[in-house]
């Protein structure tokens, strides 16, 4: 074929979305993924808590890890005030090459920054490189091995303050029992764990879980 399923999903969305609006991009990724070809966007149910999470949090810095083709960060940009931006890390090149064009497509470029590094590498530098102070905002959907350590990192890089969110996607398909382990048992923030579909299978069920962090500034 010579092409991946990736760059295929971006040939259709520059063939059927309205370029510069980021509602058309999401619901033509959405009718690609369930006429075309599946893909592990976090798609409608868990995009609909996470516009939740925006919406109520309003958060000023945000930070996706795992961008995939930016559905998420499309989906978390649009929702974001003017002044605000997201910072998505993603350590695959191919992924990150089709990122950054859905992210144009959607007209979001100047709220959105894809960095196509290792997380843990990105996290060190969030503060002395990347010009951050705190986090409002977390979203975990990149290897799910990886939340555990990056979560602890970001603990160490002091980068959370009372009231921000770490939502994390995939907790039950394909699953991270350390990650759920460790943030249910710190005493550091507040889980609520949502039951969702799987994305674009209305016969599967997965997790999402919302932690608020409540610990020491
Ligand atoms: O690995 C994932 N993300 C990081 C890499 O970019 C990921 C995987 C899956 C999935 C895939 C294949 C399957 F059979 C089951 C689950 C789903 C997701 O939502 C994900 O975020
Ligand atoms: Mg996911």
């Amino acid at each position: 074929k010579g092409t991946t399923r990736e760059q295929r999903a971006l040939k259709y969305l520059k063939e059927h979305a309205r370029q510069g609006d980021p509602d058309s991009v999401l619901e033509t990724f959405d009718e690609f993924c369930r006429t075309q070809e599946w893909a592990m966007n976090a798609a409608e149910e868990k995009g609909d808590i996470l516009d939740e999470i925006v919406r109520e949090l309003q958060p000023t810095t945000c930070l996706e890890l795992g961008t995939y083709c930016g559905y998420s960060a499309v989906r978390i940009a649009r929702n974001l005030s003017p002044s605000a931006r997201l910072i998505t890390i993603e350590v695959n090149p191919d992924y990150a090459a089709v990122a950054r064009e859905v992210v144009k497509l959607a007209g979001l470029q100047d709220k959105i920054e894809v960095i196509n590094l290792d997380s843990a590498d990105v996290i060190r530098e969030l503060k002395n490189t990347y010009d951050v102070t705190k986090l409002d905002l977390v979203f975990l959907d990149h290897w799910k091995y990886l939340y555990i350590r990056d979560i602890k990192l970001i603990e160490e890089e002091k980068l959370l303050k009372k009231g921000s969110v770490v939502f994390a996607d995939n907790v039950i398909i394909p699953g991270a029992p350390g990650y759920l382990e460790y943030i249910r048992g710190s005493k550091n923030y507040k889980s609520t764990f949502y039951s969702v579909h799987f994305e674009y299978m209305d016969d599967m069920k997965d997790g999402v879980e919302k932690s608020v962090y409540i610990g020491d500034e």
